[in-house]
């Protein structure tokens, strides 16, 4: 448990720390105002029922005869009020407390999700080719939220109750400390046996819906970003079980975790209540006098009262500790990332006055470390002319492009621009040199200017940019005649309201909108027709009559105009870093 507490301090940052210590202060003292608010009511109860009771206890003689009190009845009524006034006091304090407190917790979810968000985007291309985004919406919006409810509200309520449950035991201690003792012992063994018992089972049922968790995000994913091929292949029903399986695994351990960590409520309260019971009985038996037990009934009353919801709420928060334990490793692992040092974003960009370099370079994926991609690959691209990278499906292609976009780091070799090296550092200024067009094209739902213009703010878009950036592309005619809202319509999820053509046409769009000098297309133009796609080389070259462009196309047509095609062949070592020169 130590472990698992020591894991949340550290989800918190040093702002939160302190606060998360104001907030247990807040906790004590709410404790004491509910523990004041209860105990108000004892010497009340004891006069109502005793009046006698002024003269022998010196508290309530003095108070009686310091306030001037002339008859007891008065002293009752004012006694009366007095616990009334404490009581609402007290649950005004409680109320605002309680917001503080919810607050703390709400903003500490949206705190620790928004920089987990933050760590993800800050990793490295390379990481996200590891992890499955499924899982990593997952963390991000269910994780965090199931470790807030689960694990830190409860936790505050573990402490607010604690305190609540020590007062009343000390009340109790003060007046008969063997009852102190016995209610300790019984309450104590009843819970901690109960404990022992589920704690196994909760932490194993905590495991499973992390991955029950993990397959409803997959399977939704997948049932969603693959409906046409789901559609076609008539997959419906298989990916509706598997959703199915993995929700009713979540759904009976979310079951679980609630009977487990509320069954011994009702266990406990009727054994608190026999207890009351008995207690009256023996009081009753031993002194004989209704007037005599009262008092003594009250405060046992009011303590079991307060005492056993504060036991189960205590036992519940310790419950759910076990149960989210594994969510939390989850969290606290991809929240320990490592942070990329930020490269300094007011670096001018890096464009080529001369070449492009690719040296010495070595690439392997890290699910095939022993098998490198690339192996001491060189790659000479002059500035001013087009290169055209070819070779069969799997050579490697899109890897030496990922290499010259900074996407991927290679193992060995370099990358440089001018005789400088590209590192982490001036990454930024190469990449805000180029236009990148992808083999596949990401569609926002959002408008066709919002999608030219991708990642620039609503009020930030230059219009004049977007429209030329269409034109070059050959989809200004197709945007302003045929969508009804020209550059303002939506294109619907992924671009669903849009031709192959026409999402590949916005790509290609969104890559010239900064007017790059350099441009890499990857297949850029495969989903065009003949006619189409001469027209947005041509106009891709014309655009500002010197640019560098790199293409990988499988097509001998598409790379006709280029100055000189790159064959990347495989070696017969599985190595593939040979290629010829055609000009
Ligand atoms: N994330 C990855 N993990 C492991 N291996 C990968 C990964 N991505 C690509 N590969 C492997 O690297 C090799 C080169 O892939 P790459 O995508 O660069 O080829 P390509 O020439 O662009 O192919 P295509 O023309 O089919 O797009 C392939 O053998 C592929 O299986």
């Amino acid at each position: 448990m130590h472990d698992t507490l020591k894991k949340v301090w550290q989800l918190f940052t040093p702002a939160e720390q302190r606060k998360a210590v104001w907030m247990l202060l807040l906790a004590l003292f709410m404790a004491m105002a509910e523990t004041v608010g209860v105990i108000s009511i004892m010497p009340f109860l004891s006069v109502l029922a005793r009046p006698g009771v002024i003269e022998e206890n010196p508290w309530l003689h003095a108070l009686y005869a310091s306030l001037g009190f002339a008859e007891p009845r008065t002293f009752i009524i004012a006694l009366g009020l007095a616990s009334v006034v404490l009581v609402l006091a007290s649950s005004v304090f409680k109320t605002i407390t309680q917001h503080l407190l919810n607050r703390f917790v709400h903003l500490l979810r949206h705190s620790i999700s928004s920089r987990l968000i933050a760590r993800y985007l800050a990793q490295p291309y390379e990481f996200f080719i590891h992890r499955n985004t499924a899982e990593l919406s997952k963390s991000i919006l269910a994780e965090v939220d199931m470790v807030m409810g689960n694990l830190i509200q409860p936790f505050s309520q573990v402490i607010v109750q604690g305190i609540v449950l020590l007062a009343m035991l000390a009340l109790v201690f003060a007046y008969n400390p063997l009852t102190a003792l016995a209610i300790v012992a019984v309450v104590g063994t009843l819970y901690g046996l109960i404990y022992l018992l589920v704690r196994r089972r909760l932490k194993r049922i905590g495991t499973e819906i992390v991955e029950a968790n993990r397959q409803r995000y997959q399977t939704c994913n997948e049932a969603l970003q693959g409906i046409r091929d789901i559609k076609i292949t008539h997959a419906e029903a298989a990916y509706q079980q598997r959703y199915q399986q993995a929700s009713r695994t979540q759904a009976r351990h979310m079951a679980a975790n609630e009977t487990l960590s509320q069954t011994p409520l009702y266990l406990v309260e009727a054994t608190g209540y026999t207890g009351l019971i008995l207690i009256a009985l023996a009081l009753l038996l031993k002194s004989g006098d209704v007037a005599h037990v009262l008092p003594a009934l009250g405060l046992y009353g009011f303590a079991a009262y307060r005492m056993l919801p504060a036991a189960q709420i205590m036992y519940r928060g310790f419950a759910r500790l076990k149960f989210v334990s594994a969510t939390l490793d989850g969290l606290y692992r991809d929240m320990s990332l490592p942070l990329p040092t930020a490269a300094p974003t007011n670096q001018p960009p890096i464009v080529p006055r001369q070449e492009i370099r690719l040296s010495g370079i070595r690439y392997a994926y890290s699910a095939t470390l022993g098998k490198p991609v690339l192996d001491s690959f060189d790659l000479v691209i002059p500035v001013n002319t087009s290169v055209g990278i070819q070779g069969p499906s799997g050579a490697g292609k899109s890897t030496v492009m990922d290499i010259l976009l900074g996407l991927l780091c290679p193992q060995a070799g370099t990358l440089s621009v001018d005789g400088q090296p590209v590192t982490a550092r001036n990454l930024p200024a190469w990449q805000a040199a180029i236009g990148y067009v992808p083999q596949h094209i990401y569609i926002a739902d959002a408008s066709v200017a919002a999608n030219i213009a991708f990642g620039t703010a609503a009020d930030q878009i230059d219009m004049q940019a977007v429209q030329r950036a269409a034109c070059a592309a050959q989809i200004h005619d197709f945007v302003m005649n045929e969508l009804p809202q020209g550059y303002d319509t939506p294109v619907g999820d992924r671009g669903i309201r849009l031709s192959g053509g026409q999402r590949q046409r916005i790509g290609i769009a969104r890559a010239l909108y900064r007017d790059p000098l350099v441009l890499f297309m990857d297949e850029a133009t495969s989903a065009l027709d003949g006619a189409t796609e001469a027209a947005v080389n041509e106009a891709v070259r014309a655009l500002s009559g010197s640019k560098t462009i790199v293409v990988i196309a499988h097509r001998e047509a598409s790379l006709k105009d280029c100055a000189q095609v790159i064959a990347l062949t495989p070696s017969p070592h599985g190595i593939r870093g040979d290629f010829m020169l055609k000009t």
